[in-house]
């Protein structure tokens, strides 16, 4: 007979009850010590989203959503571990015999990686909850389950928990008090919530506890990575970081997150001696030349033919050996970067062949191509024989770029069949021009399972109505929420707005960053982040900034994934605390201490400064916003003086006169009908006008929060048409 998840657990550890027989145990009851070595494991039944109170998924019930494909797969998970256990050492869900086990053996703990030291009783107890407590919230659709108060008051599992605590997390910010419990119960869901809010937590918690609960049938397929959960965000650096935090909250859980994201290395050894030795950024990495270190591209390239052996022995034996040896003239850099394009071209030609002979070992095989502007060699295309191994040895969360992620469908290394949760982290981003044909690939043409089978989030800081239109396609019956004013920035970011001519931009930066010199001096670790329009932009504004004894550095599309990832390990250790940035990194990055978000460009969206000035402020803490604004940003007058007003910021006059000039511009949701991209789109009267009620007959909207009620704020004062009204 099937137990429930909570009788799994006293099952397991009370040896009497378990069965006799070898059954399924999920993830984070495996390696507990058992008073019996005898007892078998307990057995549980699927429990996923279905099974938990979500009154519109039936789960694998639901009829003909895609036909026969579905309903054979849900025969198939319905069978798959009944009886117990059975087939391969012991279970475990990727089918390897003990692979789960033996990999929880060796989890490094993330909790003690130096890059994330853990915050300190002090630190955390400075995140200013307060702030959150009268914040609006509105939520629609059907029956909404009730907020928690407390972590406590959900039921994640004890090792989720524990794992909370050492995130020093006390208690759920208000996005997860409304998210969680919505997740858990198995909802479709749209969640809009503030910057630095702790939305990735909220999609992470329950989806962990769901993979935990749940019994899944094995893979299919060996060498194929069949992921139970996909998360995907727009940026490689967001995706990394969306990892990390997975890795945390599933710490000692058993469930395996693994990142895929376009442009890495494969092989950090090698990559860091070609990039931060040979050519990073072109300019360290001439330098580094000229000023005598060697430059091991012979090592690199030895590391390169020896385990492609395929095709690059003609470059080996050219190049095996060399060294770049100090003091280079401006000639002998040329020459090697002359070595190097050839090189590059040789490890293109392997790169292909490979891809066509896919039995060839993986290790270390990647192509690069020479960036002839910039003088430096770019990854053009990687092939990460490490994410492959990882992906093989299999996953259960996997967080993907979208270009990446299709690249590994194509290559049918990874299906999506067996997905049960999709999240899109920072979705109107990834649902807007640039992204919309990767997504809807993804999401509708390769073989996941249709909305309504799977379980779907989407979570943003800026849902934009056309936005939230093209959303509902990927969801089912799904839950609206918003958490703080749809679109709009915190209160704890003080935004300022300075009239700054183009030609005077560079010299006004100069002054904001001395006088908070002067002001810092005890505040090492406070950082800035600049951003800038253009990714030329971004290299000149580098570098004039390092010339003033600026120490800055930059991230931008252009740059190597080993350059980006360099800029960023650089500025959040404070050896550079000044990045400038173009809008690559304006989305989802959690940065602890940038102080100051400069928009020495405005950018054209609002919602896009909404996200920049979102690196700062973050959790609770205050953050500061200094924007320059002229002529060229007329366009975004209105809008910007609204989401100040709005966020009780001071507005210049001036800025005032602007806008009262212009229209609405930089913001496409918020051209038209309700500011601020509003609410649940499908509270429009247009929305419902001749089409099918999307509720089933009457909208059902409730507010879901009990206490405080944005009615009582102030944020539906004078001047403004609040998302509320
Ligand atoms: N319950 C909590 N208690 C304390 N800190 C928390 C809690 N939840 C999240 N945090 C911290 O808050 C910070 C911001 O979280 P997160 O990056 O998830 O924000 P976000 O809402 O996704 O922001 P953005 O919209 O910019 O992507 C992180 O440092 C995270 O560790």
């Amino acid at each position: 007979m099937p137990m429930s998840w909570a009788d799994s657990v006293s099952a397991a550890e009370n040896p009497a009850g378990a069965p006799a027989k070898s059954a399924y145990v999920p993830p984070h009851l495996r390696n507990r010590p058992s008073t019996d070595p005898l007892a078998g494991p307990a057995q549980v039944s699927y429990a996923g989203a279905a099974a938990l109170g979500n009154n519109d998924h039936s789960g694998y019930g639901v009829p003909n959503v895609v036909g026969s494909h579905w309903s054979g797969q849900r025969n198939e998970y319905q069978s798959s571990y009944s009886g117990g256990g059975g087939g391969r050492g012991g279970g475990g869900w990727n089918g390897r015999s003990g692979g789960w086990d033996r990999g929880r053996d060796r989890e490094i703990n993330p909790f003690t990686d130096e890059d994330n030291e853990p915050v300190s009783e002090q630190e955390s107890s400075a995140i200013n909850f307060d702030a959150y407590e009268d914040i609006p919230v509105e939520t629609s659709g059907d029956n909404v389950p009730p907020p928690v108060n407390t972590f406590a008051d959900i039921d994640l599992g004890e090792a989720v928990n524990e794992n909370i605590r050492r995130c020093k997390y006390v208690k759920p910010t208000p996005v997860q008090r409304h998210t969680i419990p919505i997740s858990l119960a198995g909802r479709d869901l749209m969640a809009c919530a503030q910057t630095g809010s702790g939305k990735t937590a909220a999609f992470c918690f329950p989806i962990i506890s769901g993979i935990m609960r749940g019994q899944f049938p094995r893979p299919p397929r060996p060498r194929m990575a069949f992921p139970l959960a996909l998360i995907l965000s727009p940026t490689r650096e967001l995706s990394c970081q969306i990892h990390d935090e997975a890795k945390k909250f599933s710490y000692q859980t058993g469930v395996k997150v693994v990142v895929a994201y376009g442009g890495a290395p494969i092989n950090q050894q090698s990559a860091v001696i070609r990039s931060e030795t040979v050519v990073p950024g072109s300019k360290v990495g001439l330098d580094n030349l000229r000023e005598g270190n060697e430059a091991e591209l012979g090592q690199g390239l030895v590391e390169v033919g020896e385990s492609s052996n395929y095709n690059i022995n003609e470059a080996r034996e050219k190049h095996e050996g060399q060294k770049f040896k100090h003091k280079m003239g401006p000639q002998a850099v040329d020459e090697s970067l002359k070595i190097l394009e050839d090189l590059a071209s040789k490890f293109l030609e392997s790169f292909k062949q490979w891809e066509e002979k896919p039995e060839i070992s993986q290790d270390r095989v990647y192509a690069t191509t020479v960036n002839p502007r910039r003088k430096s060699i770019q990854s053009a295309e990687t092939v990460k024989a490490n994410e492959l191994r990882e992906l093989e040895r299999g996953v259960h969360i996997l967080v993907a770029t979208p270009g990446r992620l299709v690249d590994l469908l194509e290559r049918a290394r990874v299906s999506l069949q067996m997905i049960r949760y999709l999240a899109l982290d920072e979705a109107d981003r990834m649902l807007d021009m640039g992204f919309e044909p990767q997504i809807r690939k993804i999401v509708q043409q390769m073989d996941m399972p249709p909305p309504g089978v799977r379980q779907t989030m989407l979570f943003s800081a800026t849902f934009p109505k056309e936005i939230q239109r093209l959303a509902s396609d990927f969801l089912s019956n799904y839950i609206f929420l918003a958490v703080g004013r749809v679109g709009s920035s915190t209160d704890l970011i003080v935004q300022r707005v300075e009239y700054v001519q183009e030609t005077d931009k560079r010299s006004h930066l100069m002054d904001l960053l001395h006088a908070q010199r002067e002001n810092s001096v005890h505040d090492k670790q406070a950082l800035t982040l600049v951003f800038v329009e253009t990714k030329k932009g971004a290299d000149a504004l580098e570098h004039w900034l390092c010339m003033n004894g600026f120490p800055a550095t930059a991230i931008h599309g252009d740059r190597t994934q080993q350059e980006r990832e360099y800029a960023l390990r650089s500025f959040k250790t404070g050896n550079t605390p000044i990045l400038v940035a173009t809008d690559v990194a304006a989305r989802g990055l959690d940065i602890p201490h940038v102080a100051h978000v400069v928009n020495f460009d405005l950018p054209n969206d609002i919602d896009d400064y909404v996200h920049r000035i979102g690196r700062t402020g973050r959790a609770g803490k205050t953050g500061l916003a200094t924007a320059f604004f002229n002529e060229n940003n007329s366009s975004l007058a209105r809008s910007l003086s609204d989401l100040m007003q709005e966020a009780n910021q001071e507005v210049p006059a001036w800025l005032s006169r602007f806008a009262a000039r212009s229209t609405y511009g930089g913001g496409k949701n918020r051209r038209g009908g309700a500011r601020f991209g509003a609410r649940d789109f499908r509270r429009d009267s247009s929305y419902n006008r001749g089409a099918t009620d999307y509720y089933g007959g009457g909208a059902n909207m409730s507010s879901g929060y009990a206490s405080g009620g944005y009615n009582n704020t102030s944020y539906g004062a004078a001047c403004v048409t609040s998302a509320w009204d």
